[in-house]
């Protein structure tokens, strides 16, 4: 295997394998680049750090006055209680997990939902990223926790990992499959997954019924230097890999109050017209969909 030892500091992954494409080193690279106030203010909240967006509706009795000194404040607390009820709803959607269980996080970032999920269920998280850089935030902050015996991130692409065959309980990508080929990260997720294990997504995805992604969608993919799928796209490449949903949840209406209050935010990075524009002419959607391995 070819890669490079990482030696600056005790939080550094042992080892980063080379990228397996081109591609997936520029994405290396961009997250290891991110540093956007958007992300890192909002996890200095309560210590989760998210890169995922929010749903739910907006507590504007918590939020108060625009006027208010404190309102600023306030407002990012508000905008990352709705990411992390986001990450709880998908929780939500793994079934009953065990202590002893193992679950993998595709794509975990900075580890926010890695963490949530040990702390609701006790049990083991594996999460991949291909940034060595998330990868150390996540085990600095596990280790931070105290939980650093079950909650562990590497740098590692998420369609080659090192999990046992139908070994996982439960495994997710929460905003990550739109960097890969889906029938590669299906076919990857149906082979960790335990046969009765659950997948489950959080994702933007086309509509079909628009026709071909809208000139929002191409430039959030152009935003992101990601490749945003269809919903039917997802749809196939689940049934193609042994994952058969058993719930498709829509929760577009769900996330538009976030972005609606992010983009009156100091916290603005340029994209959050185009997420409202692509929700509202039902060229995109926001998806979670919740599949048992059979
Ligand atoms: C938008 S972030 C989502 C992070 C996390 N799921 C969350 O909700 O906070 C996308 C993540 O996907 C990861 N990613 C993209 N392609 C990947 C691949 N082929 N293998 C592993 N991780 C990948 C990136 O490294 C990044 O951590
Ligand atoms: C729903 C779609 C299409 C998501 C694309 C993937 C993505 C970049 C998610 C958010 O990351 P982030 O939290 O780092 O982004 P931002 O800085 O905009 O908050
Ligand atoms: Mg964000």
């Amino acid at each position: 295997m070819t890669g490079i030892e990482l030696t600056d500091g005790p939080g550094a992954s042992a080892f980063v394998p080379a990228p397996a494409s081109p591609y997936q080193g520029d994405i290396a690279r961009y997250w290891d680049q991110e540093a956007r106030p958007v992300n890192l203010r909002l996890g200095d909240v309560d210590g989760l750090y998210h890169h995922h967006y929010g749903i739910g509706d907006v507590d504007h009795a918590a939020l108060g006055d625009a006027g208010d000194s404190e309102y600023e404040k306030k407002l990012i607390a508000e905008l990352h209680r709705l990411e992390s009820t986001q990450a709880e709803v998908l929780l939500d959607h793994l079934g009953p997990v065990g202590r002893d269980d193992t679950l993998v996080d595709a794509g975990c970032g900075r580890g926010g939902s890695m963490v949530m999920a040990h702390q609701r269920f006790g049990c083991r998280v594996e999460g991949v990223t291909l940034s060595a850089k998330q990868a150390d935030f996540a085990n600095r902050r596990a280790h931070e926790l105290g939980i650093a015996d079950r909650v562990r991130a590497r740098v590692c692409n998420m369609l080659a990992t090192p999990f046992e065959t139908g070994r996982t309980a439960a495994s997710w990508n929460n905003e990550s499959s739109m960097y890969v080929d889906l029938h590669d990260l299906f076919a990857e997720h149906s082979r960790i997954l335990a046969v009765g294990g659950r997948y489950v997504t959080i994702t933007g995805c086309w509509n079909p019924r628009y026709g071909q992604p809208s000139k929002w969608v191409s430039q959030i993919n152009a935003h992101f230097e990601c490749n945003i799928h269809s919903r039917r796209e997802y749809l196939r490449a689940m049934a193609d890999n042994r994952l058969v949903p058993q719930a498709v949840v829509d929760l577009t209406a769900a996330t538009l109050p976030y972005w609606e209050l992010r983009a009156t935010s100091s916290l603005v990075t340029g994209i959050e017209e185009a997420f409202i524009n692509a929700y509202k002419d039902g060229s995109f959607q926001y998806l979670l969909i919740a599949a048992d391995r059979v």
